[in-house]
């Protein structure tokens, strides 16, 4: 099912709100749980979203030398979740790493280690603000291109990047690395802080592994009646 592409970011503030979602949304498999809920809350969402048996993105972003982010990644990899991010720009050596650090940690509990997936370029992040904040001296596809090629070489199991990313991807990596895409946008939604956007149906007809949509679904007056809108736009998708 198409819907089974969609990974909810449960970006709240506490374990309460985020159970308190979690049940209003019972159709729901793949939750994700990034910085503001896990700083908050710890492991402890983690156990309550696998008693109630969904899925489980950890979106950490690790960003830091080989070392810490090899001792972060054996820790996260113990929980078994079932992806796991890492910033591409915090390098080869980190990278690789990382990519031994989960399944040592979750050899450590005897659980399947998560694929890892690496953050090309934040979809918040402009093709402008990259060449002026950011001074990268490259266009922006082929800079995304790079940092999923670097990150493929070295064995990681996909990347994050937007939804306008998702063609050239595809057909350069292959079928096989995983493309998870967030910036996704139903045409009735805000785009607020997300720069590089493309709407549920465009995501999955350019060849998205999984669409993480938060606002558009966690922020609406109804957060059930927004799914079932995003679930019927993509039944429209052949
Ligand atoms: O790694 C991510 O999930 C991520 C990477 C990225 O480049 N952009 C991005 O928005 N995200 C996450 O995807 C989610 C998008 O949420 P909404 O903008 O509310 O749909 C947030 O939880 C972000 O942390």
């Amino acid at each position: 099912m198409t819907t089974d592409k969609i990974i909810v970011a449960l970006d709240v503030p506490d374990v309460e709100s985020a159970i308190a979602l979690v049940d209003k949304l019972p159709q729901v498999n793949f939750w994700k749980v990034g910085l503001e809920l896990f700083t908050s809350s710890g492991p402890t969402i983690i156990e309550l979203l696998k008693s109630r048996q969904k899925r489980i993105f950890l979106d950490l972003k690790f960003h830091d030398i080989p070392n810490t982010v090899a001792g972060a990644c054996r820790a996260a990899a113990r929980y078994g979740v079932d992806l796991l991010t890492i910033h591409a720009t915090a390098g080869r050596d980190a990278l690789k790493a990382a990519t031994e650090a989960v399944q040592v940690g979750a050899a450590q509990t005897g659980v399947e280690p998560p694929k890892l997936i690496a953050v090309t370029l934040l979809t918040s992040i402009s093709s402008r603000q990259l060449a002026f904040d950011l001074k990268i001296p490259l266009e922006l596809p082929e800079y995304i291109l790079e940092m999923a090629l670097m990150a493929q070489e070295i064995g990681l199991d996909g990347a994050v990047c937007s939804p306008q990313e998702v063609v050239q991807l595809r057909q350069t990596c292959g079928d096989d690395f995983l493309l998870v895409c967030p910036g996704v946008r139903p045409t009735w939604a805000d785009k607020v802080d997300q720069k590089r956007s493309l709407t549920p149906a465009q995501a999955i007809q350019a060849g998205a592994d999984y669409l993480v949509i938060g606002r558009p679904i966690t922020a609406a007056a109804e957060p059930d009646l927004a799914w079932k809108r995003i679930s019927e736009e993509l039944t429209t998708v052949v």
